[in-house]
């Protein structure tokens, strides 16, 4: 029984990663600087795993920025808009596809199936010519054994996979790019057997999710292929974060091996495993301990399943594994000091996840003791967070109780709700707004870190945050927003800050996860039931209303969000866990309310993340999730402007859900999606206030006044002048303070024009460019 890996966090223990990354953009260090820092870093990640004891150990996992980008370009699939001219692809045209550059928007982001990863979508079309440009699994494999000797397990995207979730073609070319790819994979594959490398990981998690049976029979084409391009090269063919959902299709297909999950859905696979059996001649790779969660696994109940599966599939065929790659976990639970003795013996970070691995394939493989120490220590960690009687709270539950008869509706219909709102603010059609967040400079951290370690006392840091309330204010005023936000200076993060301020949870120094290119996000434990202790956001958002006459929106981080972007405890269902976030976070709204903030913006940019990969499970799901979110809102009174925003998820099937929200505003993002959101509002009735992002804020690029313009009228052509709100994609808590100013006033001045255009003061882009006909604009 052999232990095995599929991917180790790339951040580095104290975010090495991370800065050499923002460093070399930022042109403080060279390229040569840049690779060699990050080669050391690659190498270090995997002698690590080495010292572990892993036996297969992933290569070609780690980037520069991320797994799917790196996929695109090493088969040259570079979008014209980058001029790139062919050879190999230079760090500043990889950088410009994930970032943008001046002239060219970037690359596509959007969530890694649910997780809060994020990957570039690669765009593909008919044009274009794919070639190998660079081998990349090929070199990991090379570098591994040339430098350390280490045999390592090559890893990669698999075709069907890479080709379903990229973006520019519709299904009907599908049969046509496979055609165009396998050639460049088997190449990659002959090469790596050439190379001597015994296994390839191919990862196809797409199989997870609902797919067409017919679907299979492609799939099947794929591996024919690719086996016989490399016969002494075993495939093992890849899937996680949930069953496989052709499970006798998937074991019959021409490969040496199969990866599944056996945390997300325990049982499918397990069942699927007992009742259709397991072919004699591949291995099957079991992802026994969880990739996704931090919780130290029950060791007594993993040798069990394993031995429910080694009754099919015998030991010597069976590699043990995380269920998935641990680039969603902290690196290690070494460097925490902080957290309680308690909790801190209850976890595992990725280091120690790949502990408990190599622990039972030792066991299985008779090297170690049944009831060893180290088992030991396992059993008595689980047994002490069970009995620890901080994690349960009597007068929680007791609300949640009361919970349940209630339908969470608001006082009135919208339309009621729209017609008193319209009375109370003042606002010119197409309202300005932002999503809540204005930079978090080095200035503000530094504020933070400062209080922190106590050179500053709590006084003076709600001082300095007051100031930049007060500049942010100023500076909104000053360019003409109608409705402002306060800027969220205080906040580290979204959920965390929420997080530290409620019951149940606690705090890691150091476990940050990676969410998309060099951002990072540290993810709050909830270990215990959460509760309402104290106002959250009242001071900041009093004090900011206090200094304008327009409105300023409360911000708060909705409970499915901060549920999502948080590490769970594992005994109690997660809708009840975010039904207690829910109660204490309409604690928080009924305050700011009765304190005057009557537009509050309640954000669930996690809430689609959190759907289910199988279709059958998705509906009860936005039931629930939606439900979570009325319980926080729906108790105010009809003058009062819920607003909420969601980010980086495919929306289009679901407005309809969305709209049960009954948010009287909602901003979404759409600009790099370059719009497909928008021919949805043709078919579906979605008849509240809506802001479809008109600019992208994860690039330093500052968008044109025409540009944004464009991008509103094509938005009016199909849904109201009278419902729509002009606003960013998404906060802009990344961005400088000269690009977001500039960007801004760009944004107003787009806004304006369009209202003119309406007015008829002014041709329309449409007019100007064809002098033709604008009727629909004028809707
Ligand atoms: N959780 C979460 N998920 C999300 C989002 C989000 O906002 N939050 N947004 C979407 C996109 N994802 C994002 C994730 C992270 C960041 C982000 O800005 N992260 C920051 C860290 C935020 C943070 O916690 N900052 C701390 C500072 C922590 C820190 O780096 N401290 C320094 C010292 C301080 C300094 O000198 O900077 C250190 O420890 O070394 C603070 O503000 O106080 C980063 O990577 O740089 C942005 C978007 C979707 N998913
Ligand atoms: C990832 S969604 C971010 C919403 C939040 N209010 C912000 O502006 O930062
Ligand atoms: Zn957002």
């Amino acid at each position: 029984m052999k232990s095995s890996n599929l991917g180790y966090p790339r951040i580095g223990e104290k975010r090495e990663w991370k800065k050499t990354l923002e460093s070399f953009w930022a042109g403080q260090i060279e390229e040569t600087d840049f690779l060699a820092i990050m080669e050391s870093i690659r190498l270090a990640h995997i002698r690590k795993q080495k010292e572990i004891g892993i036996d297969l150990i992933p290569v070609g996992d780690f980037t520069f920025y991320d797994h799917m980008l790196d996929t695109a370009v090493m088969f040259g699939l570079v979008p014209e808009r980058f001029h790139h001219t062919g050879g190999e692809v230079p760090l500043s045209v990889y950088f410009s596809m994930a970032r943008g550059s001046k002239d060219a928007p970037a690359c596509e982001m959007t969530k890694w199936f649910n997780t809060n990863y994020h990957y570039i979508a690669p765009e593909l079309n008919s044009r274009l010519r794919p070639r190998l440009i660079e081998n990349k699994p090929l070199k990991a494999f090379q570098e591994a054994k040339a430098k350390l000797g280490i045999k390592g397990k090559p890893v990669l995207i698999g075709p069907y996979t890479f080709i379903k979730l990229s973006k520019g073609f519709d299904s009907k070319q599908l049969p046509a790019l496979i055609l165009l790819l396998l050639p460049l994979y088997e190449q990659v594959l002959q090469e790596l057997e050439k190379e001597g490398a015994e296994w390839v990981q191919i990862d196809e998690p797409i199989l997870v999710t609902s797919l067409a049976k017919e679907e299979m029979a492609t799939i099947a084409f794929i591996y024919q292929k690719l086996n016989k391009a490399a016969p002494r090269l075993n495939i093992m063919l890849q899937t996680y974060f949930e069953a496989a959902e052709w499970y006798e299709e998937l074991i019959e297909l021409p490969v040496q091996g199969i990866g599944l999950d056996f945390t997300c859905s325990l049982e499918e696979n397990s069942e699927n495993i007992l009742k259709f059996g397991f072919p004699s001649d591949k291995i099957l790779a079991a992802g026994m301990i969880d990739g996704r969660n931090i919780w130290r696994a029950d060791l007594a109940e993993k040798r069990k399943l394993i031995e429910t599966i080694a009754a099919v599939v015998p030991e010597d065929r069976l590699w043990l594994q995380p269920s998935s790659s641990l680039i969603h976990l902290p690196i290690t639970i070494k460097n925490e000091i902080n957290l309680s003795p308690l909790l801190k013996h209850s976890l595992a970070f990725a280091d120690e996840k790949l502990e408990e691995i190599v622990y039972l394939a030792k066991l299985f493989r008779g090297e170690i003791d049944q009831e060893d120490r180290y088992y030991q220590d396992n059993q008595q960690a689980l047994r002490l967070l069970k009995n620890d009687a901080s994690r349960y709270n009597h007068h929680v539950q007791k609300e949640q109780e009361k919970l349940k008869n209630e339908r969470a509706e608001r006082k009135s219909p919208y339309l009621v709700r729209k017609k008193r709102q319209k009375e109370v603010w003042e606002l010119p059609i197409l309202p300005t707004t932002t999503i809540g967040s204005f930079s978090q400079t080095a200035e503000v951290r530094k504020a933070r870190q400062k209080l922190k370690k106590g050179e500053w006392i709590q006084p003076q840091y709600e001082q300095f945050i007051q100031q930049e309330i007060r500049k942010w204010i100023a500076i909104q005023e000053e360019i003409g927003l109608d409705v402002l936000v306060h800027g969220e200076f205080e906040r580290t993060d979204m959920v965390e800050f929420f997080g530290e301020k409620l019951g149940g949870f606690a705090f890691t120094e150091n476990g940050w996860v990676q969410s998309y290119g060099s951002r990072c996000f540290r993810p709050p434990i909830i270990y215990g039931d959460v509760e309402f202790l104290q106002p959250m956001t009242v001071k900041e958002s009093v004090y900011a209303q206090s200094l304008t006459s327009k409105p300023v929106k409360g911000m708060l981080t909705g409970p499915v969000t901060i549920l999502n972007w948080s590490f769970v405890r594992d005994d109690r269902p997660r809708q009840e866990v975010a039904e207690q976030i829910a109660l204490a976070l309409r604690k928080e709204v009924e305050i700011l309310e009765a304190a005057g903030i009557s537009m509050i913006q309640v954000d669930e940019p996690a809430l689609l993340e959190g759907l289910p990969l199988k279709e059958e499970k998705k509906q009860e799901y936005l039931e629930w999730a939606v439900r979570m979110f009325r319980i926080v809102t729906s108790t105010v009174e009809d003058t009062t402007q819920i607003h909420t925003h969601m980010c980086y998820c495919d929306f289009s099937a679901y407005m309809h859900d969305i709209s049960k929200m009954d948010a009287d505003v909602i901003s979404i993002e759409t600009s790099r999606s370059h719009g497909e959101i928008i021919p949805v509002f043709e078919k579906e009735t979605y008849d509240k206030g809506i802001g479809l992002g008109v600019y992208d804020i994860h690039s330093p690029r500052v968008p044109s006044v025409e540009e944004i313009a464009a991008i509103i009228e094509q938005s009016l052509q199909v849904l109201d002048v009278e419902q729509f709100w002009i606003n960013p994609d998404c906060g802009l808590k990344t961005r400088g303070e000269e690009e977001t100013i500039a960007s801004l006033k760009n944004m107003v001045a787009a806004a304006r024009l369009v209202r003119k255009r309406l007015d008829g003061k002014e041709p329309t882009v449409a007019e100007g460019r064809e002098r033709n006909d604008s009727t629909k604009a004028r809707k």
